[in-house]
């Protein structure tokens, strides 16, 4: 048994940043922007007003000052013309303020009357204006990488950039393996139970950006393994479920091993999780993940997020941890890191209850993983601890 730490330096080793691929803009939310981008246009690109109102010299700003209307300024639509002495231009949010003019009243602060403006008492000092290049300047980067979000994807538009290199979707097939499972609205036998981990780890895995395949079950024999085995090929990551541990119909490092898996480690001073592996299959990096469903969650926060995220260039670390202080008291913790369910509020973080590796009920109540270093002794309330969030 390796300490998990090791384990993640393995799995990084296994797998490299994919390649760079160009996509239109539409489709690069949630992407890995894989090489920086710099800012086709400045912006804005003229001087615009920040209200509407009207455009006059700051000199001429006092109160009860008069100013004839020469024209109007609106959006998509700048006058033409110059602001002189005792003249304002009609102005809108998001016009060019108009050459000879340096600030913007408010049109609360004005009265009308025809085409004269009086300035009514307290204008205030700010003159309204957002000068060219307020938000970004052309040339500016959006320095790579960095998971493209919905306000990253509005600035690269206001940027004109149609057209953006992302990290390539890791493709990731997903094989459960055992005779006792089928497909979930399939009709199980009596001995048999619905495949939940594929689906879990799909979500988890599209939730990263990349992509699952996910494989018909392997049944417990080798040669129905070894078959599925095969179909993956052409994915960039191979993940395996169940069948990890040491029973008879225990198949995959067998079979693996057969097919000439270069084996990187196998079993991790964890819990849950214990029966990990993996390897390199065939030029392709494998990771074979316990059966027990929340084993293979745990495996999917602690490994595959990390590996995926290293695989779109966002550089190699653990999931990331906080300290919280524990609401309800925990036992002393056995020779395995442990990764407890728990529940996380504004007050601290206590354990979800049953820690039994098979029960997804308390997976889905959970928020959290609260991690317990190996041999930690007793908490009480109140101790800081270890949290991941889910
Ligand atoms: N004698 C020992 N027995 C076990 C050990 C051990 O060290 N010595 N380790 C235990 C631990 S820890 C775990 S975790 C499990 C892992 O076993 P496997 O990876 O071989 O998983 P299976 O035996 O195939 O399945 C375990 C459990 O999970 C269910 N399962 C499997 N795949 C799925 C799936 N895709 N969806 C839903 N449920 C799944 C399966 O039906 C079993 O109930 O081994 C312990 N045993
Ligand atoms: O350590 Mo196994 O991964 O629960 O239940």
């Amino acid at each position: 048994m390796i300490p998990v730490a090791q384990a993640l330096d393995h799995l990084f080793a296994l797998v490299g940043p994919l390649a760079c691929e160009t996509v239109p803009l539409r489709r690069a939310h949630g992407r890995v922007l894989a090489e920086t981008v710099l800012a086709q246009r400045t912006q804005p690109p003229f001087a615009a007003s920040a209200m509407d109102g009207y455009a006059v010299k700051s000199a001429e700003v006092e109160t009860d000052a008069l100013f004839k209307v020469i024209g109007e300024s609106a959006a998509g639509h700048g006058f033409a013309g110059t602001v002189g002495a005792g003249q304002a231009v009609r102005i809108f949010t998001g016009a060019p303020v108009p050459q000879g003019a340096d600030f913007v009243v408010i049109q609360e602060d004005v009265t009308r009357r025809g085409d004269l403006i009086t300035l009514n008492h307290g204008v205030g000092t700010a003159p309204n204006i957002r000068p060219a290049g307020t938000d970004f300047t052309a040339g500016t980067p959006m320095n790579a990488p960095r998971r493209l979000s919905a306000g990253d994807v509005a600035l690269l538009a206001a940027m004109n950039i149609a057209q953006v290199p992302v990290a390539r979707r890791p493709v990731v097939a997903l094989i459960s393996t055992g005779d006792e499972l089928v497909m979930p609205g399939e009709v199980p036998g009596d001995d048999q139970i619905i495949v939940s981990n594929t689906f879990g780890l799909a979500a988890l895995l599209e939730d990263l950006g990349a992509v699952p395949r996910i494989l018909p079950i392997a049944r417990d024999t080798p040669a129905a393994l070894r078959q599925v085995l095969t179909l993956a090929a052409g994915a960039d990551l191979i993940v395996t479920i169940g069948g990890a541990s040491v029973g008879d119909h225990d198949l995959v490092a067998d079979v693996a091993a057969e097919m000439g898996m270069r084996q990187s480690f196998y079993k991790v001073a964890m819990r849950p999780g214990k029966p990990l592996m993996a390897g390199m299959l065939a030029g392709v990096p494998m990771i074979g993940l316990p059966g027990n469903p929340v084993s293979a969650m745990v495996c999917g926060t602690v490994f595959l997020t990390p590996v995926i995220r290293a695989m779109q260039g966002l550089g190699e670390a653990p999931a990331p941890r906080r300290q919280m202080p524990l609401t309800a008291p925990l036992e002393a913790n056995g020779p395995r890191e442990h990764y407890m369910r728990a529940v996380a509020d504004t007050q601290g973080v206590a354990d979800a209850g049953r820690q039994d590796s098979s029960l997804l009920s308390v997976l889905a109540t959970a928020n959290a993983l609260i991690v317990r270093p190996p041999d930690d002794p007793a908490r009480d309330v109140g101790a800081l601890v270890d949290v991941i969030d889910l």
